[in-house]
């Protein structure tokens, strides 16, 4: 289960106005990644672009095989079945239960029957923690809960890869980290290539096994999640640790006046990497690396406290 997304020199305009130019990644299969970048950076336009909703300029999205981005519309529509959507606000139908919004996928697309769908569209409750709210109306349930409605119809058709829009958006901490853990813990079970776009610093720090930033027309970087937290690239240090000092500014780049005023302010330091987080039941994940794997394996020494459940576990590369 899950398919690795190679995206090769992928490139998106509208117009006149480029989004991004020349994006190259993998998407490791079963493996958690996250997108990054400042608001407006094309974030989702990348996720609408790795499911086909989007036409790139140029460039090619490879799944399986086949090029998604160029591809006839009936090949599309068969690779587009190995996807699971959860879109920002969850998209659930307004006047149906939850019940009846999980099943929708199963009854448009599938010709199962009315009780193999139920114990799909129950099981699927079960694991995003919804048993109970199933003749619920989405106006009547909470945001986070929301998003787990909209997770358990994303899961329906058992995608092969799941793209998550923002899941943060609107969730209060407590939930957010929820959320957090029932991927991780989603990941384990389903072994699904995830892609998570957030904003939240949080997340990106302790959930990916793969980290990408967008930034200012192109991808800054993309890779191991130990690699982009070591980092001292400054757009990477910056945005990953959320600072006022360097390159990216109030609205994208900041201008040679606001540079010149930071000349010989020396970027903070980097904060300690976190452990990432882990399943609630200690199942091993595929994207799972040893705490500091990577910056051992790659000569990295990771800023002090590295790794720490406690100060005495710190783990010095
Ligand atoms: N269908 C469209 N037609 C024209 N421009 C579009 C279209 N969709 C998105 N854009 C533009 O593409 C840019 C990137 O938008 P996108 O929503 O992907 O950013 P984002 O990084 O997800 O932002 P945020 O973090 O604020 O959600 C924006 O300038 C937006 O106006």
């Amino acid at each position: 289960m899950g398919v690795e997304v190679v995206v090769e020199g992928l490139t998106k305009k509208f117009g006149s106005q480029t989004i991004w130019n020349d994006v190259t990644l993998t998407l490791p299969a079963g493996e958690i990644s996250v997108m990054l970048g400042p608001s407006g950076t094309g974030k989702s336009v990348f996720l609408k672009t790795l499911i086909g909703l989007l036409k790139p300029n140029s460039g090619h999205v490879f799944i399986e095989g086949v090029d998604i981005a160029n591809c006839k519309e009936k090949e599309l529509y068969e690779i587009r079945k190995l996807f699971g959507v959860l879109f920002q606000d969850g998209a659930m139908f307004g006047s149906m239960d939850l019940y009846d919004n999980v099943a929708f996928p199963l009854r448009e697309h599938t010709r199962k029957s009315e009780s193999e769908i139920r114990t799909i569209v129950m099981d699927k409750m079960e694991l995003t923690g919804l048993v109970g709210a199933e003749r619920k109306l989405p106006g009547e349930i909470s945001g986070g809960m929301r998003k787990r409605a909209g997770l358990a119809r994303a899961l329906v058709l058992d995608p092969e890869i799941l793209l998550i829009d923002e899941p943060d958006s609107g969730l209060d901490p407590v939930r957010t980290s929820y959320i957090n853990q029932l991927f991780i813990d989603l990941n384990a079970q389903i072994d699904a290539t995830f892609l998570i776009v957030t904003h939240d610093i949080n997340t990106a720090r302790r959930v990916p096994d793969n980290i990408g930033l967008l930034y200012h027309k192109h991808l800054a970087m993309f890779g191991p999640r130990e690699m982009l937290l070591t980092s001292e690239e400054p757009v990477v240090a910056q945005f990953l640790n959320a600072q006022t000092v360097g390159p990216i500014g109030m609205s994208e780049e900041k201008d040679a006046d606001e540079l010149a005023s930071e000349a010989g302010i020396a970027m903070p330091a980097l904060p300690p990497v976190p452990l990432q987080l882990e399943t609630s039941d200690g199942r091993p994940r595929r994207g799972q690396r040893d705490p500091g794997a990577w910056c051992r394996d790659n000569g990295v020494t990771p800023p002090p406290g590295s790794f720490a459940r406690d100060a005495d576990q710190a783990v010095t590369a």
